[in-house]
Formats: C-alpha cells, sequence, structure tokens
C-alpha cells in the first residue's frame, strides 16, 4: 500500500508508455531503452533495479529530457499528471521543462555536485529555488531554506546555510541535495542511487529521512538502485531492468517472495543472505554470482535476452521476445514464457 493510504485507483503522477530511448553512435543504433512502460502514483515509491548498464539511468535522464547527444527518445509518451494539468514529458518544450525541474520534478542523484553549484553557498542555492518557483521574497524564502535544512537534519541549519558544498561532508552535501530538491514541495521525485556512495549508517539515515519527507508531502518516488536491500527497505513495487527492456514488475513483498522471471531470481540469489548458501561447506563466504555477461545492446540475441544466461531457456524463447504477461496476479508481471517453473 502507499504510504498515504492514497486508494490505489488514484490516478498516476506519471504514466510511461513503450519508452525507447536511442544512441545513434558510430557502431550503430544503441537501444538502451526499449519499450518501458511503468506509472507511479501519489505517496507510492517505484524502484528500478538491474545490473549495471541496464538502462535505469537513461530511464530516468529520459524522464527529466536530460538525454543529450546522440541520444534521443525514440518514441513512447511520459504523461505527467502535474499542477497545470497533463503534459507528456516525451514531447514537451524545454520552457515547460524548465517550470518543472527542481519545482514539480524534484532529482537527486548518487554525485550531489551534479546538482550543487560549488561556488554558491548552500543555503543561497535553496533560497534562489524557492525565490525562482514558489514567489517569495529573499528573506522569506532565505528563512524557508533554513528550516529546510533543519528538517533534513543538518545540526545549526543558519550557521552551515553559509558554509560551500565543498566545506561539508559526503553526507551533509547529500541532505542540502535533498533539502534543496525538496524544498519546493515536488509531485514527482526521481532518485538516482541516491546513497550508494556513503557509508552504511549514513544511507540508513538518509533513505528514513526520504521516507518520512514523502509521509509529509505525498509525492511519489522513482527510486533507481542497484542495491536489491535498499529495494526492500524503501519501495512499494518493482520494475527489474535487463537490457532495456522491463522483465518483472509487482509489488516488492510479492516479487521478492515469488519471483517469476530468472533474472530476477538469480538477482535475489546473488545476494548473501544467512540460511541461503552464504556459507559453503568449509565455511567460506560464498556468494552466486549470475553466470555469463549483460548482452551488447548493438547484438541483442533473438528472442528473449536473457536466454543466454538462463537456466530454464528452452528452444522457444530464442523464438521472439516474450511481453511482460501476467503471472499468479494480473499485477505481477514477467517477460518470460516459462515463468509457471520459475
Ligand atoms: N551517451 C551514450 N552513448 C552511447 N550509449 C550510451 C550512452 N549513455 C548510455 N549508453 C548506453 O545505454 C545503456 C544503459 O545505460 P544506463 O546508464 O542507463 O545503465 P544503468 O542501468 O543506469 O547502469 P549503471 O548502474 O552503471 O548506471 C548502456 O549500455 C550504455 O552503454
Amino acid at each position: 500500500m502507499s504510504v498515504t493510504g492514497e486508494p490505489s485507483e488514484a490516478p498516476p503522477v506519471l504514466s510511461i508508455e513503450g519508452l525507447r530511448t536511442h544512441f545513434e553512435t558510430d557502431r550503430g543504433n544503441v537501444r538502451s531503452v526499449d519499450g518501458v512502460d511503468l506509472s507511479i502514483r501519489r505517496g507510492e515509491t517505484l524502484a528500478i533495479v538491474g545490473e549495471s548498464g541496464s538502462g535505469k539511468s537513461v530511464t530516468s535522464l529520459s524522464i527529466m529530457r536530460l538525454i543529450g547527444q546522440p541520444g534521443r527518445i525514440a518514441g513512447g509518451s511520459m504523461i505527467f499528471a502535474g499542477d497545470g494539468g497533463a503534459l507528456d514529458l516525451a514531447t514537451a518544450t524545454e520552457t515547460q521543462m524548465r517550470r518543472l525541474w527542481g519545482n514539480q520534478i524534484g532529482m537527486i542523484f548518487q554525485e550531489p555536485m551534479t546538482s550543487l553549484n560549488p561556488v554558491q553557498r548552500a543555503g543561497d542555492q535553496i533560497a534562489e529555488a524557492i525565490m525562482l518557483h514558489q514567489n517569495k521574497g529573499r528573506a522569506a524564502a532565505r528563512e524557508a531554506a533554513v528550516a529546510m535544512l533543519r528538517r533534513v537534519g543538518i545540526p545549526a541549519p543558519e550557521r552551515r546555510a553559509r558554509d560551500y558544498p565543498h566545506q561539508m561532508s559526503g553526507g551533509m552535501r547529500q541532505r542540502v541535495m535533498i533539502a534543496m530538491a525538496l524544498c519546493c514541495r515536488p509531485k514527482l521525485l526521481i532518485a538516482d542511487e541516491p546513497t550508494t556512495a556513503l557509508d552504511v549508517t549514513i544511507q540508513a539515515q538518509i533513505l528514513k529521512l526520504m521516507k518520512e519527507l514523502q509521509e509529509e508531502i505525498g509525492m511519489a518516488v522513482l527510486f533507481i538502485t542497484h542495491d536489491l536491500a535498499v529495494v526492500a527497505e524503501v519501495a512499494d513495487k518493482v520494475a527489474v531492468m535487463y537490457a532495456g527492456r522491463i522483465v518483472e514488475s509487482g509489488d516488492v513483498d510479492t516479487v521478492f517472495a515469488h519471483p517469476r522471471h530468472p533474472y530476477t531470481k538469480a538477482l535475489l540469489e546473488s545476494v548473501p543472505r544467512p540460511g541461503h548458501g552464504m556459507i559453503d561447506e568449509k565455511g567460506r563466504r560464498r556468494l552466486h554470482a549470475i553466470q555469463g555477461t549483460v548482452p551488447n545492446l548493438l547484438r541483442l540475441p533473438p528472442g528473449c535476452s536473457f536466454a543466454p544466461r538462463c537456466g530454464y531457456a528452452i528452444e522457444a524463447c530464442r523464438a521472439g521476445v516474450p511481453s511482460l504477461m501476467p503471472t499468479d496476479s494480473e499485477a505481477h508481471r514477467a517477460r518470460c514464457i516459462r515463468w509457471e517453473v520459475v
């Protein structure tokens, strides 16, 4: 259920259908995102998970329309239910996007310095965003910025507001970036590996803080990560990506308890857990790595992209790309013709 207890039939804040993002390179057309469908409702957290190169970041950059040359959105729609009505982000103009960035759509990244200005004091950066989007005067915006820094757990926020980002620790900078992303109470927050670079204690604090703020604001969150433990901690729903496509989606609890795609199953088995083959007979720690490697997007195998690495694959798997079909329920989907035996 969503954290705000919103009825599940509430219209999605973001609804993506058939998103395709391609990069035209010297070596050919790289289909980094190849027909992605997903939707997120108010108060809900959807995690996109997958190995490096599966297309997670390209999906989030496409939503924000930050795909640069030689990339382009080659197809699909991304309907955002914003304050000014529904807007298709796939075809929105730059002026329309500018009104959304940092206002109705907030973003946080793994590396805070990608969104913080190194030569501007932390408090001023937040105050400026508030002045720009919320029609507040300088003094009121400054006050709101300090309140936001306090809210994200920065000690002595009046003093820290005058610091430059480089004077802060990694965890503090991450908090400033969250304060910046949330100061305008966005409808949608896109968080791309926001805690990957932090140590586990700080990571836990930041995730808890994000959850509290989400409950307060009721925003929808798209969380990008390769870390299944983080998914279990923060997300209501999960979409597993492989080679530019979603291969499994559904409620986190259902998908993690009964994965129906062999790739999801293999990912879950690669996480060390007590009692799940973590320690071998000689008492050594053992990790199950998934056999084989992620396919080259320029030379995808015929049919199911995972078939060459899959212990369940049969001849029919190589005949055509399976659809993302319903499995045990309509909401739990897998792109696998053999889901019943997985
Ligand atoms: N500018 C580009 N030119 C060509 N190919 C690109 C470009 N940017 C991304 N790609 C390709 O798109 C694919 C998906 O990349 P993406 O960054 O979305 O993966 P990811 O799942 O986010 O991985 P990571 O966790 O490593 O960030 C990769 O194969 C990558 O090589």
